[in-house]
């Protein structure tokens, strides 16, 4: 390797000295490999130009910068015919897939232009050259490149007025779905539920093509789409009705798009029909087969947004981000990739159709009752590989021959797997019972056609079993007939010269040669013909090897050739398969979500919750799913929930407190007429306190986690749960500052209270952890009390409301569906013991001034402290203070 491509940081480069612009060269004096160079750039502008030279990939001008500045590598400059020097860096082409990894997780596209002949086969003129791949973040293939455990999807909007329209795909799995809405909040959140790697937006920038990276802003990107992203600007043109529409029936073979369920949907067919041609263009090389497109409504499933999947921690940890220690870590029981995929998209798309959750349910208790079947279906299930993903390398023609192997082995599990499943009562495991013929038949001729350990390269023989082919057979036996010849001719030598330690070698320079120690140059054979002399040894060739040589090397090269034709036929073969493989991939992927599910029902002692269309939530001895598993076996102390229950409703009780005012003082006739009919013995709006770490938020958590647990269908960590379906999850637990956007905590938690007052309904669950802290003190109570009593009285969403601010408990003597609930501990003289019990009543006291004490204030403080909170407290009577109000 030339330092030119060494990994270390790269000194300043002196600019001056060369050429960084390839639209400043003249071309008329760049030499020929340059000019081809400019000339594909051209092509590619908005990309970084990965050039494949001997054995490194390069970057010139621009993009040698770019290069050197994302990759920390050396740039420096090569001379580029008489035009002088241009800046230069480069990658080693064994390595170019990691390289090109980081560039695209940076959020760039990569276009590799690779040799398409050997350099000898150019015999002097240039070397020919094509590009072999186009690489934008969301158009990713190669298994090193994507995580297994999700999906990487390539989305496209279009947004007209308030409407919009949203298509996405995987294109390594083949997923292709479409949908439209008329809030634009719903595409904000359908963005984030799905993360894309790179949304497509139809413009009229004058930098079409071009790829924005995460936080990069263009004044040609509509305002709701969240910055976090990549976005490729495109033209406004295939995101048409005119163009769209036909690609899509042109693409799916069907007459009109009623087939595909989008045909009164104009905003999702324009999105879907441009993400379709945006594929065609960059997929040229290697067209990606894609499922049938599917279209579906947001609305449909429960909303969770993206505040809310953060602060439950559903895919990650809010803390440092990792995986271990979110939900989907601890209910992922999948023994599949596509399974460990399927989970995850069913957390973050949970159901509201009732059916579909007992469904799932009814599978789960299936697999729980049926311990055999559960382990055997795991068993075989492990043995599976991503057969989604390998389709999709077969169909784009980037599979090798282990991918064969991998999947061939997958898919002749498939009727093990059927005859497991033949008694079984579930729709989920009935659809493996079918394995369609052509899939045995495919996987059996795949095994009869690949060795059992193929090399990694497809070009380079060495896959293709014997007897399969009888030219093959015959070419093979030739060149093992000339190996042996050259394995011969060693000892046939030795013998001939009586030279002991002459040898047979190979080098690519050379090819065979004869080496003798050159001691023993003296006697070797008038024929010998020298060729190299190293610090030991001499190297010969002779007419005959030489000879040989070249018949070994051209059978060998027709030998290879053969086998790469038979490849390519076989995983064309798979490529036609592609729907077939992948329908029964998506049945594997939902049995293994079930049966993992059931494991770990089974395992954590969860029950089944009765899903019912009403307003309750009734869980008795609750767990946190993830608290629990990171707690020593019985250290989680259970909590039951009872919330917003539809049944209890009576109508006798009256607003007033115990002074008969109230009803008046509420100023809010309809509401109170509302909470008239409401008991606090099932209330809507829980007020919780306790003191710091006593378990407030855990307990906040366990209830949504419950609750979007159920609607996945998945059995919960509780005794008992009978749960009415939600319609969206919020949650508002303490901010920090958003220091990209500037807004400080007390911003957000305003931004974040503001949202869930104007999108929670009654089916609404709310998770209220603190609000106004990030103000003073009044202004922060007097928020809170506000927000809890709109929440209470208008909206009437179930909700749970953790608080410092003990004044609230005065709420629930004023409004009857409000209920205190407090956290408990044992106080000790220079101790608290948390018991992390969830019982009725409010707090009569904050314990921030107890816990002071116990860090150690001077006394004098806190008895100061004390006097403070006494004043303070006389005059805090938020109820009875309202009542004077006119
Ligand atoms: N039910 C429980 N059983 C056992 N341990 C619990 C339980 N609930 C909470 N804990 C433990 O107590 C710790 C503190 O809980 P949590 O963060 O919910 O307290 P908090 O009351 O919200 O505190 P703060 O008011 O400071 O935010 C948790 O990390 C957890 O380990």
């Amino acid at each position: 390797m030339t330092a030119s491509h060494s990994e270390t940081p790269s000194p300043k480069p002196d600019a001056s000295t060369f050429i960084s612009d390839h639209q400043q060269v003249d071309r008329s004096k760049l030499s020929q490999m340059y000019l081809h160079y400019v000339e594909t750039k051209d092509k590619y502008p908005h990309a970084i130009l990965l050039y494949r030279v001997g054995d490194f990939f390069e970057c010139y001008f621009q993009d040698a910068v770019k290069l050197a500045q994302e990759l920390e590598l050396v740039l420096t400059s090569k001379q580029a015919g008489e035009q002088g020097r241009v800046a230069m860096s480069g990658v080693p082409h064994h390595a170019w897939e990691r390289y090109a990894t980081l560039l695209v997780e940076k959020g760039y596209a990569v276009v590799i232009c690779d040799q398409v002949e050997d350099a000898s086969e150019a015999a002097g003129r240039l070397v020919r050259r094509e590009v072999t791949r186009i690489l934008t973040p969301g158009t990713l293939l190669e298994e090193g490149m994507l995580k297994s455990s999700r999906n990487n999807y390539l989305a496209a909007v279009v947004i007209a007025a308030n409407h919009w329209g949203l298509a996405y795909a995987d294109i390594s799995t083949g997923e292709f779905l479409t949908t439209q809405g008329s809030d634009l909040e719903h595409l904000t959140q359908e963005l984030m539920r799905l993360q894309p790697s790179e949304v497509l937006v139809p413009t009229n920038a004058p930098d079409l093509g071009s790829l924005l990276r995460p936080g990069e802003t263009s004044p040609h990107l509509p305002q709701c789409l969240p910055p976090s992203f990549c976005y490729s600007l495109r033209s406004q043109v295939p995101f048409s009705q005119g163009e769209a529409r036909p690609r899509l029936l042109q693409k799916f073979k069907v007459r009109s798009l009623e087939g595909l369920g989008c045909d009164h949907l104009p905003l999702a067919v324009r999105a879907a029909g441009g993400l379709l041609e945006y594929l065609e263009d960059t997929q040229k090389e290697n067209p990606v087969p894609l499922q049938r497109l599917r279209s579906y409504t947001v609305t449909d499933y429960l909303i969770v947004d993206n505040q809310t999947r953060r602060n439950l921690e559903i895919t990650q940890t809010v803390r440092d981000g990792t995986f271990h220690g979110s939900l989907l870590w601890a209910l992922d029981k999948t023994s599949t990739a596509m399974g460990g995929r399927a989970l995850r998209r069913w957390l973050l798309q949970p159901l509201l159709d009732i059916k579909g959750i007992r469904a799932r349910q009814d599978t789960i208790q299936e697999l729980m009752e049926n311990t055999p079947l559960r382990q055997d279906l795991r068993q075989l299930l492990r043995q599976i590989y991503d057969l989604e993903r390998l389709t999709g390398r077969a169909g784009s023609g980037t599979a090798n021959a282990r991918d064969l192997v991998a999947l061939a082995d997958s898919l002749s599990r498939l009727p093990e797997l059927s005859s497991l499943v033949t008694e079984t009562r579930s729709p989920f495991l009935k659809a493996l019972q079918k394995v369609p013929t052509v899939l045995e038949e495919l996987a059996q001729k795949l095994h009869a056609h690949l060795v059992e350990s193929p090399p990694i390269l497809i070009k380079e023989g060495g896959l293709i079993r014997p007897s399969v082919n009888p030219l093959l057979d015959e070419r093979k036996a030739t060149v093992e007939a000339d190996q042996q010849w050259i394995a011969n001719l060693e000892v046939d030598e030795r013998a001939k010269t009586g030279i002991s330690t002459l040898k047979v070698g190979f080098n690519k320079t050379f090819g065979y040669y004869i080496s003798i120690s050159r001691a023993k140059a003296d006697q070797v054979p008038a024929n010998y013909i020298r060729k190299q002399t190293l610090t030991n040894e001499e190297r010969y060739i002779t007419p005959d090897l030489k000879e040989r040589e070249a018949r070994i090397l051209t059978a060998r090269d027709d030998l290879n050739q053969l086998e790469y034709e038979i490849f390519t036929a076989l995983r064309e073969e798979v490529a036609q398969e592609a729907e077939v493989i992948r329908n029964l991939s998506r049945a594997v992927a939902a049995a293994d979500v079930l049966c993992g599910l059931a494991e770990l029902a089974v395992h954590q002692g969860y029950c089944r919750p009765e899903m019912l269309p009403g307003r309750e939530i009734n869980i008795v001895d609750g767990r946190h799913p993830v608290v629990e598993q990171s707690l020593p076996p019985g250290f989680f102390v259970p909590n039951s929930t009872q919330l917003g229950e539809e049944s209890s409703v009576i109508s006798h009780v009256s607003l007033a407190d115990d002074q008969g005012q109230m009803t008046k003082d509420i100023d809010a006739p309809a509401a109170s007429r509302r909470v008239e009919e409401m008991t606090n013995d099932n209330p809507d709006l829980i007020i919780l306190t306790g003191p710091n770490a006593s378990g407030k938020s855990c307990y906040l958590r366990q209830v949504g986690l419950i609750q979007l647990m159920a609607q996945i269908g998945s059995f919960v960590p509780a005794r008992f749960a009978r749960l009415g379906i939600c319609d969206r999850i919020f949650t508002r637990v303490g901010a920090v500052d958003d220091l990209a956007t500037g807004q400080s905590t007390f911003m957000v938690e305003m931004n974040e209270t503001a949202n869930i007052l104007n999108h929670a309904t009654s089916r609404s669950l709310v998770l209220l952890d603190e609000i106004g802290r990030g103000t003073a003190t009044f202004d922060g109570l007097s928020i809170a009390w506000a927000v809890a009593e709109y929440i209470a009285v208008d909206i009437r969403a179930r909700t749970i409301f953790a608080t410092h601010y003990h004044e609230l408990n005065e709420l629930a003597s004023i409004l009857p569906n409000v209920a205190n609930y407090q956290v408990t501990v044992k106080e000790l003289p220079d101790q608290i013991i948390f018991l992390h019990q969830v019982q009725p009543g409010g707090a009569d006291k904050s314990y921030g001034i107890e816990a002071g004490r116990l860090a150690g204030l001077p006394a004098v403080v806190i008895q100061r402290a004390k006097q403070v909170m006494g004043q303070i407290e006389k005059h805090s009577k938020i109820a009875m203070g309202l009542q004077n109000l006119d």
